[in-house]
């Protein structure tokens, strides 16, 4: 038997992985405009998997493009366009783990996002790329296999949605992007990541985390509340949180400093957009450790939510969708936000 023959007569791979394109570098092409640049989103998730060799091997694999965006124009549309897809992927029982290619700058939220939404066992695990498709030395090809490997993994059902880049598997609840250009970007600074994913088998470090059903309902359509995230810096004063009411935010995140702070003007102003039914939630532009409650602040009396170690974007987030679902009250705002954890 030649080799080719070999390979026709290998038996299909038994997983069936999902691969949804929405972008991002990993799908990047080298720009006319020289050195360094290029565009986003340019190539297909389908040309994508063409170019990794040895992919058809680990599982059997299909594609549907449902954006062609760089992350960082990342929207609502997209959003729920995203759960569609994946829930209808589930009700069909058309795969058994989905792959979503997604650039790095927001894959963070998306991630979380998702995580906050789904209610499934099956993997869903999204990847992206430091250095476009174009580039000497791209990651894309090696992070694509890896993350079809552990979407393909029957150890990763029930994990929730995992982030897949340069070897390491991320839990979306803490991972975040730490470097602006390095491979080795993706950090889940207080918990580390949860698996690793190389030559080897994939292995996870930890038990799953048990089954938790309860997810946060999707409105029917987008877009999302708008809730403001307030960045807090020395010398600041009231107006960017008076600025957010007057947009018609109807929560506001404080990316404070330390463990959640602000000035006293912003601080009061916060307090008066807490009082007027603004959900206020504080946490830290520090990027890692908690933001506890009643501590400098005193958040029972000022009507506050703390994120506990959500940073800002993923607290935005999961903020929008309690208000999508008419949870407004601090207290049971707090609850869910606990409740992450
Ligand atoms: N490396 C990346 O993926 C970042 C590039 C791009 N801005 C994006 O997020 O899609």
């Amino acid at each position: 038997q030649t080799a080719a023959n070999t390979t026709q007569n290998a038996p299909a791979p038994a997983a069936r992985v999902l691969v949804l394109g929405t972008g991002g570098t990993i799908a990047g092409q080298a720009s006319t405009r020289g050195s360094g640049a290029y565009n986003a989103g340019k190539v297909s998730a389908a040309d994508l998997i063409a170019a990794v060799p040895g992919i058809d091997k680990i599982a059997q694999i299909s594609t549907d493009q449902v954006a062609s965006i760089g992350s960082q124009d990342m929207n609502d549309k997209v959003w729920f366009d995203l759960v569609k897809r994946i829930q209808l992927a589930i009700r069909n029982k058309e795969a058994d783990g989905i792959v979503i290619t997604h650039g790095t700058d927001t894959m963070e939220e998306t991630a979380f996002f998702l995580q906050t939404v789904l209610d499934t066992r099956i993997p869903v695990v999204l990847v992206g790329s430091m250095r476009p498709s174009t580039a000497i030395g791209a990651d894309g090809p090696a992070n694509l296999y890896e993350a079809v490997k552990v979407a393909a993994s029957p150890d990763a059902r029930g994990r929730g949605v995992l982030v897949v880049l340069d070897d390491a598997i991320h839990g979306a609840r803490w991972v975040q992007k730490t470097n602006t250009t390095n491979v080795q970007t993706f950090e889940s600074r207080d918990a580390g990541p949860v698996g690793y994913v190389d030559m080897g088998p994939v292995r996870f470090l930890r038990a799953a985390s048990p089954y938790n059903g309860s997810k946060l309902k999707l409105p029917d359509a987008p877009p999302l509340p708008r809730v403001d995230i307030v960045y807090a810096h020395a010398n600041m004063d009231g107006l960017p949180v008076e600025d957010a009411v007057k947009r018609g935010a109807k929560g506001i995140v404080l990316a404070g400093v330390g463990d959640g702070n602000t000035s006293k003007e912003a601080i009061d102003a916060l307090q008066a957009a807490a009082k007027a039914g603004i959900v206020v939630v504080r946490s830290t532009r520090v990027g890692s450790g908690f933001v506890n409650r009643n501590v400098e602040v005193d958040d029972d009396k000022r009507g506050f939510v703390v994120s506990l170690d959500l940073n800002p974007q993923k607290a935005r987030v999961l903020l929008q969708l309690l208000i999508a679902n008419g949870i407004t009250q601090p207290q049971e705002v707090q609850k869910h936000f606990d409740a992450t954890w």
